[in-house]
């Protein structure tokens, strides 16, 4: 495991605060913005692949925003439209056999990622399969996220060079190459899935770039040790082959009964490359219905969210299961999730993977009938914020015991409700840190959550939506 970064932000005084106000139960049905992970995934395959795509349902926000940018300023014919929710990928006027994407002749191409974990990894594995020069870029936290891993896999394939530039292996990351040689790949899992769902989304473009190599059209990979964060890799197994790729997961042959393998394939058709244009529909995101359904769970209300089922492609939807083991009612439907709120207990879980909600659960744990154990999260450290040091840190501050842990933590709420407060929380530049902390002004005075606009790295309007889900406006302060 790489090395622990601090913290990126400093809390400051003089922030913008938002408070969410206690009211009572509540009640109503909602649906999310587009899945970010979903969003993401369709803009590189469709970005790669021949013909005419549309997106739709697709996330407009900062993270979306950054993979939009950087394909469209390597070449991508790339509009959108309602809201951001529609995006066409125009790749149809590419003629067969050539990349409709690339990089300026002589210096590299810099594309400035922001804070976008699934933007840098995805495109870094892209863009060293389909060849050219480029450097990826991000904000300083960003350059404190490893990438070694996804780094050291492309490498011994690679036909150039490519390098991460900050220590530990953290972007920016620098690539001039011409593609990916012949050969299987060998990942490390353990700190990121975003490093393997790159890697296998890349593959059929890999077999497009190499068509005039040596390079096969399919390709192994092998993932070395743990893999994190699992449902994820399924999804992009998903995405990969509604674009027209096909994913196997096949015995690794490296003598490890339990390593994984997965071996994707591109659709070479009529010469086309790997990837076919196709109209695709994004699910709401998971991870933000997550706290609509906390919320309901805290007050003992009722919320129904539209757009998702038990059979979501994203992992995320299994936050209403760990929901109704604390003991809340849980109702799967065809096209939506309904989970009503009774007496919380605190549980004992291994959330590795659903990582994404463990701070949802620590703020709704706040309100439980004993601890709750949170396991299986070592790699939380390693997001935006450190998401179990700087969780606990909060926590505290509301009056709970909250006790860090190497792969989780422990949340210890007072043996009587009454013995939390309310206090100013600092959101580390941390969408989930905000979106799940001001949840417990639901039920207490005074929760002020630092610079709430953090939340647009993948939810601008979460607050709004926050408003008219429990029927009573917010404290804003500037
Ligand atoms: O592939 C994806 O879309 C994601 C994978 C997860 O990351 P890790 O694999 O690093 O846990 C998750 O935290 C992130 O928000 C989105
Ligand atoms: C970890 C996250 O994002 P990413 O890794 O894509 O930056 C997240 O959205 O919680």
């Amino acid at each position: 495991m790489p090395r622990q970064p601090s913290s990126s932000a400093t809390p400051s005084s003089k922030t913008s605060t938002v408070e969410v106000v206690p009211g009572g139960k509540v009640v109503g049905r909602i649906t999310p913005p587009g899945s970010k992970s979903l969003t993401n995934r369709a803009l590189v395959c469709a970005a790669f692949a021949s013909g005419h795509s549309t997106l739709t349902g697709a996330l407009e926000s900062e993270d979306t925003e950054v993979m939009i940018d950087s394909l469209s300023q390597i070449g991508l014919k790339i509009t959108v439209e309602n809201g951001g929710q529609t995006i066409h990928i125009d790749n149809s006027q590419v003629p067969p056999d050539s990349s409709p994407l690339g990089s300026r002749p002589g210096e590299a191409t810099r594309l400035f990622i922001a804070n976008s974990g699934t933007t840098i990894r995805f495109l870094t594995a892209a863009l060293s399969a389909a060849g050219g020069h480029y450097e990826l870029r991000g904000v300083d936290r960003m350059h404190q996220r490893p990438i070694g891993d996804l780094v050291e896999a492309i490498r011994p394939i690679l036909d150039g060079k490519i390098e991460a530039l900050s220590k530990d292996g953290c972007p920016p990351v620098h690539l001039n190459c011409h593609g990916w040689k012949d050969g299987n790949v060998h990942v490390g899992g353990s700190v990121s899935s975003q490093y393997l769902s790159g890697l296998m989304m890349a593959a059929p473009i890999q077999s497009f770039a190499a068509k005039s190599s040596q390079a096969t059209r399919s390709i192994r990979i092998i993932v070395d040790g743990e893999l994190v964060s699992r449902p994820y890799v399924d999804m992009t197994a998903k995405v990969i082959e509604s674009f027209g790729g096909r994913v196997d997961c096949v015995p690794s042959q490296d003598g490890k009964e339990d390593s994984l393998a997965f071996e994707i394939s591109a659709a070479a058709k009529n010469g086309s490359f790997g990837y076919r244009g196709c109209d695709y529909q994004i699910e709401p995101d998971a991870s933000a219905a997550s706290y609509f359904l906390a919320a309901a769970a805290i007050t003992g209300g009722q919320v129904t969210v539209n757009g998702l089922s038990r059979d979501a492609m994203q992992g995320d939807v299994g936050f209403a299961d760990v929901l109704e083991q604390m003991g809340c009612d849980v109702d799967y439907q065809s096209d939506s999730i309904t989970v009503t709120g009774a007496p919380l207990k605190g549980i004992d879980i291994d959330m590795n993977a659903i990582s994404d909600t463990v701070q949802t659960l620590a703020v709704v744990a706040l309100f439980a009938k004993g601890p709750t154990r949170v396991r299986g999260v070592a790699h939380n450290r390693f997001k935006e914020t450190d998401r179990i040091g700087d969780l606990a840190c909060e926590l505290r501050k509301l009056g709970a015991d909250a006790q860090e842990h190497d792969d989780g933590l422990t949340i210890t709420p007072p043996p009587n409700v009454d013995m939390l407060h309310g206090a100013t929380l600092a959101t580390y530049h941390d969408h989930r840190m905000a979106m799940s902390l001001c949840l417990a002004g639901l039920k207490m005075e005074g929760v002020q959550i630092e610079n709430p606009s953090c939340t647009s790295k993948t939810y601008p309007e979460f607050f709004q939506d926050l408003e008219k889900l429990i029927r009573r406006p917010h404290r804003w302060t500037q």
